[in-house]
């Protein structure tokens, strides 16, 4: 990683090649085995099941601000690839609503006044927390677009709602969700943030699009262009894409694993499957990191598909 990104600084993950192309599977490893199953059978569901005809050739992306200084995360967005939407980190642990509340107006001022702002807490906030920083982080903005995950349940999320004007967009109520549908079923949020590999695959997160009745963001878990792409396809598959994705991560890493990284160019990503470079694929992995990984891969076999 380029800056330290929810509290990692490295990056790591499988990638594997099946019948349709390659694949990412890249669990971080503050998820437990039985978190994870849905990441692996995102894995084995993309490499065998080609993925939804797209319906169009380029997707909308939002670059993505760390919980970094103000000059810093103006540097982000003037070097963000021609994104329109910034997506900046707020709440972080160790951090005040002053940082977020500079951070936000920064960015606002470097996207100028057509720029559209959104924040994400990662559910951080209690409702009454929320309602007075989203209160303070509107008006720095200049107008949210939404703020993504601001309390942590689902009912937080509602009660929320009910008060501020702010749109709400639901990630961890999604993702890290028994029933994702909740979200919809109790009013909870105006957005649906969906990630490919946590919800089991690039058909498995269409269904959820087709059926929980909200305007769908897609958005990365940190991987290499081979899991962006995934990402990018669902998006591509959507009839309705309202919103930026969350898909312009690839930035954030020192490097990656393809020839032609997934970097936006005037704020889109192209519609492709790549895989990993000849160069990449003669590079021989560091023995300890494929040891760790061989050793997660069979526990995560062991665990039962969780299946929707
Ligand atoms: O949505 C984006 O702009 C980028 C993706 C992103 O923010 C995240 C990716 C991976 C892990 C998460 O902590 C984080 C998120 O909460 O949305
Ligand atoms: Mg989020």
């Amino acid at each position: 990683m380029r800056t330290r990104f929810r509290g990692i600084t490295v990056r790591e993950g499988l990638l594997a090649q099946g019948e349709t192309g390659w694949v990412e599977l890249s669990p971080f490893w503050d998820y437990d085995e039985v978190a994870s199953r849905p990441w692996y059978d995102a894995a084995v569901a993309d490499a065998v099941r080609p993925w939804p005809t797209p319906l169009r050739d380029t997707v909308p992306v939002n670059c993505t601000v760390p919980a970094v200084g103000p000059e810093a995360a103006q540097a982000i967005v003037r070097g963000g690839h021609g994104c329109r939407t910034a997506k900046v980190k707020v709440a972080e642990p160790g951090q005040t609503l002053t940082d977020d509340e500079a951070r936000v107006a920064a960015v606002r001022d470097a996207l100028g006044p057509g720029g559209a702002v959104r924040v994400d807490a990662n559910g951080a906030w209690s409702v009454d927390e929320a309602y007075a920083a989203l209160a303070v982080l509107d008006r720095a903005a200049g107008g949210l677009e939404y703020a993504e995950q601001p309390c942590p349940t689902v009912e937080e999320l509602a009660a929320l709602r009910r008060r501020t004007h702010v749109p709400i967009a639901a990630d961890e109520s999604i993702r890290r969700s028994e029933d994702p549908y909740r979200v919809a079923e109790l009013e909870a949020a105006d957005v649906a943030v969906l990630k490919v590999q946590p919800l089991g695959g690039v058909a498995a997160c269409l269904e959820i699009a087709e059926r929980i009745g909200l305007p769908v963001v897609v958005s990365s878990a940190l991987e290499t262009s081979v899991g962006i792409a995934a990402g990018v396809a669902l998006a591509a598959a959507l009839p309705d894409l309202p919103y930026a994705c969350g898909l312009g991560t690839v930035s954030l890493l020192e490097r990656d694993v393809v020839d032609e990284p997934l970097l936006p160019r005037g704020g889109a990503l192209p519609v492709v499957r790549p895989g990993p470079s000849a160069a990449f694929l003669a590079t021989e992995p560091d023995p300890d990191l494929a040891a760790r990984w061989a050793v997660r891969l069979d526990e995560l076999r062991a665990v039962p598909a969780v299946g929707r």
